[in-house]
């Protein structure tokens, strides 16, 4: 029997905030992921990075102020460590649990570019927050070096970089191969890094992906069965955080596209998700969606649990 074709995304549950938290988070997390394995997904992994990616960012920045002659990293750079880092860590404790359950199987992360337009908006209305909370002293030296700022309310001021729109991945075909050959590939980490083509030279960009945007764009390029989007709440729910909210157990495109208008998904946690969901079931309108959490995706698979969205009901 054909094995069924799942990408899935991992939020910021999966990973925790530090090296400590993501050490022990991933270990959890790879008991939810051999479970599909054992229940015969092929899986294909993506992953957020926003903590990761902040603490590489913030790092190498700092660095300056200890030795005068240091040239920080750029954002793309910084992109690409996290990459490194988180994929480090799934792959390694993916490979052990599968192991300690008979399952040897390679697990391996791709380091995934992933092009984006240089006239995108995005990058005209930078929103993706990025690295630590400076006095009004740094952000002003940040904004005198071209860079945008924006005060959070009580915590000083962050830099914001652009999250432009995924145009294409570039080792798709890496990807796909490894996939098919029933390997678990871990890619697009951090919605992968952004880069710009100019003739054949990929030029790395100031800006981070939004990794949701990208899972979509992964489970459309893979053709994939399932996106499975696993986050901090076990479904989605109407009336989010009121009295009268209520668990969904199934959505069709247009009830999602019906509950944007109605604003009941947060605009920078499970809006993008819904976005994604929807431009990958127009795109493979035979796939579905399964929002859950770590902790109910064993049984949300088996339909207990979790929200799938389909193109209709
Ligand atoms: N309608 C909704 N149903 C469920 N969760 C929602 C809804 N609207 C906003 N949310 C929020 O979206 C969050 C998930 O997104 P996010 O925090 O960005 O997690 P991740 O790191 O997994 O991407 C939930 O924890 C919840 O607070
Ligand atoms: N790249 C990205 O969207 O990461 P977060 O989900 O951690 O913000």
């Amino acid at each position: 029997m054909m094995k069924k074709k799942v990408v899935v995304s991992l939020g910021h549950q999966a990973l925790g905030y530090t090296t400590l938290q993501q050490w022990d988070a991933v270990k959890i997390t790879a008991k939810a992921l051999a479970d599909l394995v054992e229940e015969d997904y092929q899986l294909t992994i993506t992953h957020s990075n926003g903590p990761q990616v902040s603490m590489i960012h913030k790092a190498m920045t700092e660095l300056r102020r200890v030795y005068t002659d240091y040239t920080p990293a750029p954002m793309c750079v910084c992109s690409a460590m996290s990459q490194g880092y988180v994929g480090f860590d799934i792959q390694n404790s993916l490979r052990a649990e599968l192991l300690s359950r008979g399952i040897p199987k390679t697990v391996s992360t791709i380091l995934t570019q992933v092009t984006v337009d240089p006239y995108d908006e995005a990058f005209y209305e930078p929103t993706k927050l990025i690295g630590r909370n400076m006095s009004a002293e740094e952000a002003e030296a940040e904004l005198e070096k071209g860079n945008y700022v924006v005060e959070e309310a009580g915590q000083g001021f962050r830099r914001v970089v652009a999250a432009p729109k995924p145009i294409d991945i570039v080792e798709i075909e890496a990807i796909r191969l490894l996939a098919e050959a029933g390997q678990v590939v871990i890619a697009c980490g951090g919605g992968g890094i952004p880069v710009i083509e100019q003739n054949h030279a990929l030029q790395g960009a100031s800006a981070v992906i939004e990794k949701d945007s990208i899972a979509g764009k992964l489970a459309e390029d893979l053709n994939a069965d399932q996106l499975i989007i696993l986050t901090g709440v076990p479904c989605i729910y109407k009336n989010y955080g009121k009295e009268d909210q209520e668990a969904l157990s199934t959505l069709s495109i247009t009830e999602a596209q019906k509950y944007i208008e109605e604003k009941q998904f947060g605009e920078g946690n499970m809006l993008p998700k819904i976005e994604a969901a929807i431009a990958y079931l127009k795109a493979c309108p035979k796939g579905s969606v399964l929002i859950a959490s770590l902790d109910n995706v064993a049984d949300a698979v088996k339909g207990k649990g979790g929200t799938v969205i389909t193109m209709n009901p």
